[in-house]
C-alpha cells in the first residue's frame, strides 16, 4: 500500500498544485480532501481533467477532529488560518504547510529543500518557504555561505505572476481589467515575506541583515517569479558561478544557467533556475533566480519536503519537464 496523503485547501491554487503533482506521484495515495466553501463537491467537480481513480472523492468540510489516518497531510490554507487547527492534528501524521503561519515556529522545520535538506529528513513538521523567499533565498546561498558578499546590504526586486495570489475572494483586487497590461509594486518596505527572508540570511551568513530591501511587483501573467537580486561584494561573475555550481553540486533541481533566466523555463515544474553577473569595480553582484510560484514557491517544494520526511527519493514524483510555451 502507499502512503496515505490529504491536502486541506484543495481546491486553491497551491492545493490544486499539490493534487496534479500527488496524482502522478508514485507512492503517495490521494485518500483525503477538505476545504470550506467548495466542501460537499467531487474533485470532478472541481478540476475536470482529474485521473478518474480520484475523480469521485469528496472534499470534506475542514476539521482535524475528523481526520482519517494520514502519513502526510498538506496544508494549503490563507495564512493566518492554519496554525490553531494543525496544532489538533495527531502529533504523529506529518504535515507540510504551505501557507505562511509556521515558518520559524518553534516546533517546525523551515524546508528551503534544496539549501538543507538533511535539516528536514527526520521532521514531522515542515513549513514551506513562502514564493519570494523560495526564488531568492536559493539564489543568495551559495554566495552568503562562501562570504562573496555582504549580508547587511541586499536589494530584492521581484516580480510575481497574478497565481501567487491565490484564487482569492470576491473582494479580489485581481480580475482580469485589473491586472491586464498592467504591473503594479505592492508590499514596499514590509512585505511578509521579509522575516524569513532576512533570518534566512543571517543563519546562512552569520551576519546581520539589517540593510535589507524587498519589492514585489505583480505583472500580468499566470504564474511565475524573476528575482533580481543586487547585492555588495568584490567577486567576479565566475566566481558566483563556482560558488553556486559547488553549492549545488548534484542537487537534482536546480540549474545554473549562463543565460539570464526567465520565468517560462520554470512553468509547471519543481526547478529554480539560477544566473549572476558582477562587476568587482563596483563592487556590485547581481543573482537572479527564476521558479514557478506554484512549483518551487508552493507544492512543488512541498512535494519535495514530503518526499524527504517519508524518506522517499527527493524527485519522486517531481521529475517531469516543465511546460514549454
Ligand atoms: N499561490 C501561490 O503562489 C502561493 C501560495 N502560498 C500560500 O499557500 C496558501 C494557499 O494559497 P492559495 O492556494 O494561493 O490560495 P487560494 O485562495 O487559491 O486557496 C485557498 C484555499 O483555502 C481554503 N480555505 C479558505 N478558508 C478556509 C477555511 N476556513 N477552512 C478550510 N479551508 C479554507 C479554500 O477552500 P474553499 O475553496 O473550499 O473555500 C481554498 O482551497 C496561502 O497561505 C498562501 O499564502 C505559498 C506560496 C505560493
Ligand atoms: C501576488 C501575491 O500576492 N503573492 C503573494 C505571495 C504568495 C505567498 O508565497 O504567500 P504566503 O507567504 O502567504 O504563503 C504575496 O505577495 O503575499
Amino acid at each position: 500500500m502507499g502512503i496515505r496523503v490529504g491536502i486541506v485547501g484543495i481546491s486553491g491554487f497551491g492545493g490544486g498544485e499539490a493534487l496534479r503533482l500527488i496524482a502522478s506521484h508514485p507512492s503517495f495515495d490521494l485518500v483525503y480532501a477538505a476545504g470550506e466553501g467548495s466542501a460537499g463537491s467531487r474533485l470532478v467537480d472541481r478540476f475536470p481533467g482529474v485521473p478518474s481513480t480520484l475523480a469521485e472523492l469528496v472534499i470534506q468540510e475542514w476539521n482535524p477532529a475528523t481526520l482519517p489516518q494520514l502519513d502526510v497531510l498538506f496544508a494549503s490554507l490563507p495564512t493566518g488560518i492554519s496554525a490553531e487547527a494543525l496544532s489538533c492534528v495527531p502529533k504523529d501524521m506529518k504535515i507540510v504547510d504551505i501557507g505562511g503561519d509556521h515558518r520559524y515556529v518553534d516546533g517546525w522545520a523551515y524546508g528551503l529543500a534544496d539549501v538543507w535538506p538533511q535539516q528536514i529528513a527526520d521532521q514531522v513538521r515542515v513549513a514551506n518557504p513562502g514564493c519570494f523567499p523560495a526564488a531568492t533565498l536559493n539564489a543568495l546561498a551559495p554566495l552568503l555561505a562562501d562570504k562573496l558578499i555582504e549580508p547587511g546590504n541586499i536589494v530584492i526586486d521581484v516580480k510575481t505572476g497574478i497565481s501567487g495570489a491565490g484564487r482569492g475572494g470576491a473582494n479580489s483586487q485581481f480580475s482580469y481589467a485589473d491586472t491586464n497590461e498592467n504591473l503594479q509594486p505592492y508590499g514596499l518596505l514590509k512585505h511578509v515575506h521579509m522575516p524569513e527572508i532576512a533570518k534566512t540570511i543571517e543563519k546562512l551568513s552569520g551576519g546581520s541583515a539589517a540593510g535589507l530591501v524587498f519589492t514585489p511587483h505583480l505583472v500580468p501573467m499566470t504564474r511565475g517569479v524573476l528575482a533580481t537580486i543586487y547585492c555588495r561584494g568584490g567577486a567576479t561573475t565566475d566566481q558566483c558561478f563556482a560558488s553556486a555550481r559547488r553549492f549545488y553540486a548534484k542537487r537534482p533541481f536546480i540549474r545554473v544557467t549562463e543565460r539570464p533566466p526567465q520565468t517560462k523555463w520554470a512553468t509547471g515544474s519543481n526547478l529554480a533556475f539560477l544566473s549572476y553577473a558582477a562587476d568587482p569595480e563596483r563592487n556590485l553582484v547581481i543573482a537572479m533566480s527564476v521558479i514557478d510560484n506554484l512549483g518551487k514557491g508552493a507544492a512543488g517544494q512541498a512535494v519535495q519536503n514530503a518526499n524527504l520526511i517519508c524518506g522517499l527519493p527527493e524527485t519522486a514524483g517531481l521529475d517531469g519537464a516543465p511546460v514549454w510555451p
